[in-house]
């Protein structure tokens, strides 16, 4: 079972840890390296490291572990006869799917699919998710442009689409937010605005950034100024919906803005947002990769809107292991095969994977835990942020589960020193520091966290 608390035993990194890095830096590139991690000692909330140090792990490897290491329902799950065949028998998906694909699916990813949406394609990470989903709406703009599915590509499309021209290689785009991030590789690179680094020397298709409102805190003292910066945004929106030279196909958003500082927007703004898109044709993806699975206190956190129909697309990754897009519209599915395909077309393993974590999140309810548990928390950090005015700024994420984040003057440092206090915390954008703790995260975790945050603004 899990340790009391965190264990601090060395400077971190240790000797152990130093030595390790040292050595693994003449095959690897060490330099993004933020902790060495022993996984045979890490379990459940916490982390760790080859020199006995223990940290609570509210940061879960960029929010992707959803419940806990070294869990024993999962383990049990990977070390079944039909986890072993998944693994050494991997199928091309979509030549060769296994007799039992369609029930792997059923019992998995499908039990938690987004209200109204029924099918799922997978993919293999968060931003192949988006690159698939945005190709996809691209195929749907342009067969409703010819007329139907029915409707044949013409010559002119056959042959320019091979020279990289339009009509072949349309003029069309999707729409993203200014400070968004949707992965890395090229059209959701193209969709990522969050920094600087991410983008540098690659080539970018000139696509539309609409401005993401920023709120001013604490909400209750800034309500008209926040609904007026969210009508403008989205003013903004059908202004590029409807001028952009690149007319958009869709438009991409986040339910938080999760590498851009943890930006918020209420369900309100994202019901305008909805109602956008389908005044204008244009399909509307819902980026759940980082605030998907839970840790909003919803099993997805668009599940806070309270839409009247349903996003066109659902993107979800991270804690889910497996990735994809979730959709409902059978016109999602292109005209014809071959159209959206790659070797494996996700991975049955990680679908596995996904359905124990599921029942896992049933069988210990951890949706309403991480509701209730992110209540607590941030009323905690609450008090502390009155206590130390100085030290924690704009905080953020109440009602949203343990998905809170606060800015900190001196945010860096906060984050280093974290770790000596006993806790792995992460950042986000310029100044926020960013909670994202496991599912498994309860009451007394809080209290630890808690406590070290007051320890490290006060250090
Ligand atoms: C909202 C959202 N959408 C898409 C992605 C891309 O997922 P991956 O391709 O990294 O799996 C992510 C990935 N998150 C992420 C955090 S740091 C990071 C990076 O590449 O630096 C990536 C995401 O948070």
């Amino acid at each position: 079972g899990e340790p009391a608390g965190p264990r601090i035993k060395t400077e971190i990194p240790g000797p152990e840890s130093k030595k390790a890095i040292k050595d693994l830096d003449t095959v690897f590139d060490t330099r993004s390296l933020n902790m060495l991690a022993d996984y045979t000692k890490s379990i459940g909330n916490y982390i760790a490291d080859p020199d006995g140090n223990v940290l609570l792990d509210v940061y879960a490897q960029i929010a992707s572990i959803p419940v806990g290491y070294n869990n024993p329902a999962l383990l049990k799950a990977a070390q079944t006869p039909e986890m072993a065949s998944a693994l050494i028998n991997r199928p091309a998906l979509g030549n060769f799917p296994s007799h039992d694909w369609a029930e792997v699916l059923r019992t998995g990813i499908l039990t938690v699919a987004p209200k109204g949406l029924d099918q799922v394609f997978t993919a293999m990470a968060g931003s192949d998710a988006n690159e698939t989903a945005y190709k996809a709406a691209f195929m749907w703009r342009r067969q409703q442009e010819r007329g139907g599915a029915h409707v044949e590509f013409t010559q002119e499309d056959i042959a320019s689409s091979m020279l990289n021209q339009a009509p072949g290689a349309p003029q069309l785009s999707i729409l993203s937010f200014k400070s968004a991030f949707h992965g890395r590789l090229f059209g959701s690179l193209s969709t990522t605005r969050s920094k600087p680094i991410h983008k540098l020397d690659i080539p970018a298709f000139d696509w539309p950034q609409a401005t993401f409102p920023l709120f001013k805190y604490p909400l209750e003292d800034h309500v008209a100024e926040n609904q007026k910066a969210e009508a403008e945004a989205l003013a903004d929106v059908e202004r590029l919906i409807t001028t952009h030279h690149l007319p958009p196909c869709a438009v991409v958003v986040e339910p938080i803005q999760s590498e851009g500082g943890d930006n918020h927007a209420s369900p309100a703004f994202f019901q305008g947002l909805r109602a956008l898109t389908k005044k204008h044709n244009v399909l509307f993806i819902v980026d759940e990769v980082q605030t998907g699975v839970g840790a909003t206190g919803k099993f997805w956190a668009h599940d806070h809107w309270n839409l009247d129909t349903p996003p066109d697309m659902v993107t979800f990754s991270k804690k889910a292991q497996t990735a994809g897009y979730y959709f409902g519209n059978p016109e999602l599915r292109p005209n014809k095969p071959y159209r959206q395909f790659n070797t494996w077309m996700g991975d049955p393993a990680r679908a596995l994977l996904f359905r124990a974590i599921i029942k896992e999140i049933e069988r210990l309810d951890l949706v309403s835990n991480t509701a209730k548990v992110g209540d607590y928390l941030f009323s905690g950090i609450e008090s502390l942020a009155k206590k130390y005015p100085g030290e924690i700024h704009n905080l953020r994420g109440k009602g949203q589960g343990t998905f809170i984040a606060f800015d900190s003057p001196r945010r860096d440092e906060f984050l280093k020193k974290a770790k000596g206090f006993g806790v792995n915390i992460g950042g986000s954008g310029e100044k926020a520091v960013r909670l994202r703790p496991m599912l498994i995260f309860q009451k007394h975790h809080a209290d630890i966290l808690l406590e070290a945050l007051e320890k490290i603004v006060k250090s």
